[in-house]
């Protein structure tokens, strides 16, 4: 016998649109957890989704056996721009699998290592730009890091100097990108009446992405007519004939977009968290700096170096488990079955949100100070020993995330970096946290003064 899930009282045809937060929705959703507890269900104009938030229910629908990735909301609707590119394919579409061998070796931690130089390159721009700003000027972390990881993806994966972060005013890729991601959540928010009569909002969504494909179609002709021998994303999606793996130019195409994406707000909302937990804490914002100056000292960081800095490990570990930047993920059950040992039913392709957000904060496993920015816990073991699917920010199992040591890589050398460089401060010291929410959550209103220490980069 099966319970009931809980859900909030609605309205009729609306359902409880009225219960979600529409500027951050992960926050309304939280606080439904707060009033429902680790399960709950909505109805949103005649579609229902499950959402869970404990660990235990999380742990037990982490099994790709049993729940299948669900293209769902703003990424069905990404499709449009990417197709069944790696990240927006359903399970079963053949050119997932096939992204995924050839892809995985590109991702593979000893490739990454050989684009240290590139990352570099771009995250020498940031601190070049913040050395240059007159004392006290109050600066944007969010913008500046999304603007440095762009453009290190861009130019990591086909060699592609995308320049968002020097250029004076916005590239038209980076402009198109950025309307294009936020006309694609609206559309998944927008009832399929409303959005025919937006024509005007219709035609440039569909100009961007034009704009976004013709670059990238660009970007691999030349690779054609100039063939290299980097060891880059499009290459390893280029050279596949020796394996007989074949994608093709269009598949090239969705999966170059695929990962700008995928990959940019993600990594730059982390460090900027990162950021924000360390100026709240200045004596661990001392240790981070202590860390940086006995390994890297004023040198350049090397691959070397960013792996003997566990404090920085744990900085960012901690920050990811407080704001996992993807802060909600979605799977669908492959057949009828019942999940928290056996107590509910839930059929088969029925949606069901793990809230991430919160099940990071499950003092079931993080303990009553769950809310708490306490590094230490990632230390000393501490991390390894963790429960299954505990933290969880990278996502989980055959569609979790393909650029985590990318990623991981960046973010050790651009934080290290900006510690290494800046004596930083909140702007406004009173400054509490907030945070906006498109695709995926980062702080806003956030900003810093960064003021140069005696290290040239
Ligand atoms: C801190 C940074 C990042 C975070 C927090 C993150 C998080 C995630 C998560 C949670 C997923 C699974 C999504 C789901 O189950 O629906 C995912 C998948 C993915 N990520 Fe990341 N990501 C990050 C950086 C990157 C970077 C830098 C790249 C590429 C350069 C990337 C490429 C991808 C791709 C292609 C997938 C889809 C994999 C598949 O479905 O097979 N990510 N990521």
């Amino acid at each position: 016998m099966t319970t009931l899930i809980p859900q909030p009282p609605g309205y009729p045809f609306f359902g409880n649109v009225f219960s979600l937060d529409k500027d951050v929705p992960a926050l309304g959703f939280h606080r439904l957890v707060q009033e429902y507890g680790e399960i709950y269900q909505l109805n949103i104009i005649g579609r229902s989704v499950i959402f869970v938030s404990s660990h235990a229910l999380v742990n037990e629908l982490s099994d790709d056996t049993r729940f299948s990735k669900a293209i769902s909301g703003p990424l069905k609707e990404t499709r449009n721009l990417v197709h069944d590119g790696i990240f927006t394919a359903y399970n079963d579409e053949p050119n997932w699998n096939l992204a995924h061998r050839l892809l995985m070796p590109a991702f593979g931690a000893s490739r990454i290592k050989d684009m240290l130089e590139d990352m570099r390159e771009i995250s020498n721009e940031i601190i070049k730009k913040w050395s240059k700003s007159t004392p006290g000027t109050k600066l944007d972390p969010t913008d500046d890091l999304t603007r440095v990881a762009l453009d290190t993806i861009a130019l990591c994966s086909m060699s592609y100097r995308l320049n968002s972060f020097v250029s004076e005013t916005t590239p038209p890729f980076v402009r198109a990108m950025s309307d294009c991601l936020r006309e694609c959540n609206s559309r998944a928010n927008r009832p399929s009446i409303v959005q025919a009569w937006v024509s005007a909002t219709n035609s440039q969504y569909h100009d961007d992405i034009r704009l976004m494909r013709d670059t990238a179609m660009d970007i691999l002709e030349k690779r054609r007519r100039n063939p290299t021998d980097k060891k880059d994303m499009l290459n390893a999606m280029l050279n596949h004939k020796r394996s007989g793996m074949s994608l093709s130019d269009e598949s090239v195409i969705d999966n170059l977009l695929t990962f700008l994406i995928a990959g940019h707000e993600t990594t730059s909302g982390t460090m900027s968290f990162a950021i924000y937990y360390l100026l709240k804490h200045p004596q661990l914002l001392k240790k981070l700096r202590d860390e940086v100056d006995e390994v890297v000292g004023d040198q350049p960081a090397e691959v070397i170096d960013l792996n003997r800095m566990p404090f920085l490990h744990a900085v960012l570990r901690e920050s990811m488990r407080l704001q996992p930047t993807a802060a909600i993920r979605v799977v669908n059950p492959i057949e009828d079955t019942t999940i928290g040992n056996g107590k509910y039913f839930v059929p088969k392709g029925a949606p069901i949100a793990l809230l991430t957000w919160d099940a990071h904060r499950d003092v079931n496993v993080w303990g009553e100070d769950a809310e708490e920015f306490h590094p230490e816990r990632m230390l000393d073991g501490k991390f390894d020993s963790l429960p299954p699917n505990a933290w969880q920010p990278f996502g989980y199992g055959m569609r979790s995330c393909i650029g985590r040591s990318f990623a991981w890589q960046e973010m050790c050398l651009v934080l290290a970096s900006i510690v290494q460089h800046f004596d930083l401060a909140l702007a406004d010291p009173s400054y509490e946290l907030q945070i906006t929410q498109a695709i995926t959550i980062k702080p806003k209103d956030f900003f810093i003064t960064a003021r140069p220490r005696h290290v040239q980069p």
